[in-house]
């Protein structure tokens, strides 16, 4: 099966022997250089609209872990921004460092950040989320950097359900929970057409990445590597620096929402 994981044997260098797309034409994550973005004034309002009862469950799936939405209503959607239609909310996740110096796939002109929070959508003009993974319009990531500082009490409820999802394949009941109370004050955004950031890698991602970061403190981000990447019983290796680091632009642009 395609094993891979972020160690140095079949982690990211390693991803095109099972996966050739990942030296492909749109690949995720990229360095996104505030001075060579255009501001595209045709770009809309992004519109986010979430209801806290779709919360379903949270997941470490060996790679991160995952907080997932009943995705079978528009009761939790995002629409407007670079995006044309509706696209539902899936489930949102994060990547990290072992440090506070890495983690963030994105980077902002090569400034990385400890921690990047994606909240993953799928289009609604495809009957499911596994159809519209592998169309080129079919997902919409919207990616939110964290940065040291004061505590986060919006992320706590998260940090705290860790405890019973500490290794791989656990997963644990997680509702009314609202995930716009993750995002900063501003929805100003970058956009691109990019991919997975994980295999499949799959080029169906239209990224809306947040030009303001929301705050962590180095007690929650001890909480975030206190997960492991591998299941009971086996020899415990902890979840950290789960981040693909970024990939070749090849001749995209990357659109502002803001001057
Ligand atoms: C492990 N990969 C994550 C889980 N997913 C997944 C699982 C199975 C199949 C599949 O593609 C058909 C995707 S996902 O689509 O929810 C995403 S999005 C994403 S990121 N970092 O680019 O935002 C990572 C993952
Ligand atoms: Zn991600």
């Amino acid at each position: 099966s395609h094993a891979w994981d972020y160690g140095s044997n079949d982690g990211p260098e390693k991803w095109a022997e099972s996966f050739p797309i990942a030296n492909g034409p749109r690949q995720s994550p990229i360095d996104i250089v505030p001075t060579q973005a255009q501001n595209d004034p045709s770009l809309k309002q992004l519109k986010l609209k979430y209801d806290p009862a779709t919360a379903k469950g949270i997941l470490n799936n060996g790679h991160s872990f995952q907080v997932d939405f009943t995705d079978d209503d528009n009761s939790s959607t995002l629409a407007g921004g670079p995006i044309t239609g509706i696209y539902r909310l899936r489930q949102f996740h994060f990547h990290w460092g072992s440090s506070d110096d890495k983690g963030s796939e994105h980077t902002i002109a090569g400034t990385k950040f400890p921690c990047e929070l994606h909240l993953v959508h799928w289009n609604t003009k495809y009957p499911n989320f596994g159809e519209a993974a592998s169309k080129p319009d079919g997902l919409a990531v919207v990616g939110v950097f964290l940065k040291i500082g004061s505590a986060n009490p919006r992320l706590q409820k998260v940090l705290d359900a860790l405890d019973d999802i500490r290794s791989k394949g656990r997963q644990t009941t997680f509702t009314n929970f609202d995930p716009k109370t993750l995002l900063p004050a501003s929805l100003d955004f970058w956009t691109y057409e990019g991919s997975l950031t994980t295999p499949p890698l799959l080029e169906s991602v239209t990224w809306i990445v947040l030009k303001d970061p929301i705050s962590v403190s180095p007690a929650q981000m001890a909480k975030f590597r206190s997960l492991l990447f591998t299941s009971e019983g086996e020899a415990p290796s902890c979840m950290v620096d789960n981040f693909r680091p970024p990939q070749p632009l090849k001749g995209r642009k990357v659109r502002a929402s803001f001057k």
